[in-house]
């Protein structure tokens, strides 16, 4: 099997997205074969997505060498070159944010990173919350950062995520009052100062609202997309709006909107209630043309979960989880969506 041949059976792969073979998508970069291997480097920029492994999967399929060893490879073209990227070992850098507070946002924040690290991927999780870094305790992380010689930090892991908080430098009690400059500051030494080695996926929490933090954050770092978390009432979906446009103004895709406290799961009755009117999340993206990530149920397992240090998303038996986990791949199903669109409109393919 030569390479031209290899080239023919991947057009019989279709990316389930783009709605068309990965060939004439141009996201096959190359193909090389030698005397025992063929090596293809495929466009994909989400690890450990299904829809991306369900790709490569069929690829491996299409090949179906019995002779070589097939070693796919995987790179996207970000737009980026690697000295003007400020995160340049980070793949995707996912933006969590919501319009008000107290919908939810770090839940979200933990639980996804939390399922994406149970997935397989290489995980950081930046607590960018300087009004009220909650992260730590959220996946009981108390020891402090360290330090190496020439002074960048080492992020303490938990779960397999590498975590990074404002909590850690200054106490998550301490009232802290930060200006706008001194934000931009403190943001930008906790990402550049911090070695955050090989990740697939850097999930960041931002604060509530559209203040000095997300601008910073857009404006500093190569932001893959946002997820917008917010709770089905009239009240959190209108501030939810003002994210959208915030992150619209900035050119920032949308990987989707993330529904949190859909129904109430009542302890008691083991029923689930719309308190907040159903489906507020659902329309309100499709509204907005935007795609909906799931709908997690206002359920005391997840505070207690918070509380202790346990993200629910890990707890196999629990079907909350599983809505958080259901969450987690559509993020990364939708990063994959971006960064192969991203490649496909840089590289036209020729023919
Ligand atoms: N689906 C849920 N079921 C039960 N409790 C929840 C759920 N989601 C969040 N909580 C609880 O609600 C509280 C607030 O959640 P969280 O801190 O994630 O909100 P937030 O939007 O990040 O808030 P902030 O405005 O402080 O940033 C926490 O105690 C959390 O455990």
């Amino acid at each position: 099997m030569d390479a031209d041949a290899i080239r023919d059976a991947l057009r019989n792969v279709t990316d389930p997205d783009l709605g068309d073979d990965i060939v004439s998508l141009g996201l096959v970069n190359s193909i090389e074969v030698t005397d025992d291997s063929i090596n293809v480097d495929l466009a994909l920029g989400a690890p450990y997505s299904p829809t991306e492994t369900g790709i490569a999967d069929a690829v491996r399929d299409a090949i179906g060498s019995v002779d070589r060893e097939v070693n796919l490879t995987a790179n996207v073209d970000t737009g980026l070159a690697a000295d003007d990227d400020v995160l340049a070992n980070v793949e995707n850098v996912i933006a969590v944010a919501s319009g008000k507070g107290g919908v939810g946002k770090s839940t979200m924040a933990v639980n996804i990173a939390a399922g994406l690290s149970a997935m397989g991927a290489r995980v950081g999780l930046f607590d960018a919350d300087v009004y009220g870094p909650n992260v730590p305790r959220m996946v009981d992380a108390d020891e402090p950062p360290g330090a190496t010689r020439d002074e960048t930090l080492v992020p303490p892991e938990k779960y397999g995520m590498k975590l990074m908080s404002m909590a850690f430098l200054v106490g998550e009690d301490d009232p802290v009052i930060w200006r706008g400059p001194m934000v931009h500051k403190v943001l930008t030494q906790l990402w550049e100062d911090v070695e955050w080695g090989h990740l697939d996926y850097m999930i960041v929490d931002l604060p509530p609202g559209t203040g000095d933090t997300q601008l910073t954050l857009l404006q500093t770092v190569p932001v893959t997309g946002a997820v917008i978390v917010t709770t089905p009432q009239d009240v959190a979906l209108d501030d939810a709006r003002k994210g959208l446009e915030m992150f619209g103004k900035h050119d920032t895709n949308v990987l989707g909107i993330a529904e949190n406290m859909g129904t109430f799961k009542c302890p008691d009755c083991g029923g689930e209630h719309a308190i907040f009117g159903e489906g507020g999340g659902q329309q309100f993206a499709d509204v907005h043309d935007m795609p909906f990530l799931g709908s997690v149920p206002l359920d005391p397992d997840v505070r207690t979960g918070g509380d202790e240090g346990a993200p629910i998303v890990l707890d196999e038996d629990s079907a909350t989880g599983e809505a958080f986990r259901e969450i987690a791949r559509n993020v990364a199903n939708n990063t994959g969506i971006v960064r192969r669109r991203e490649h496909t409109t840089r590289n036209p393919p020729s023919q």
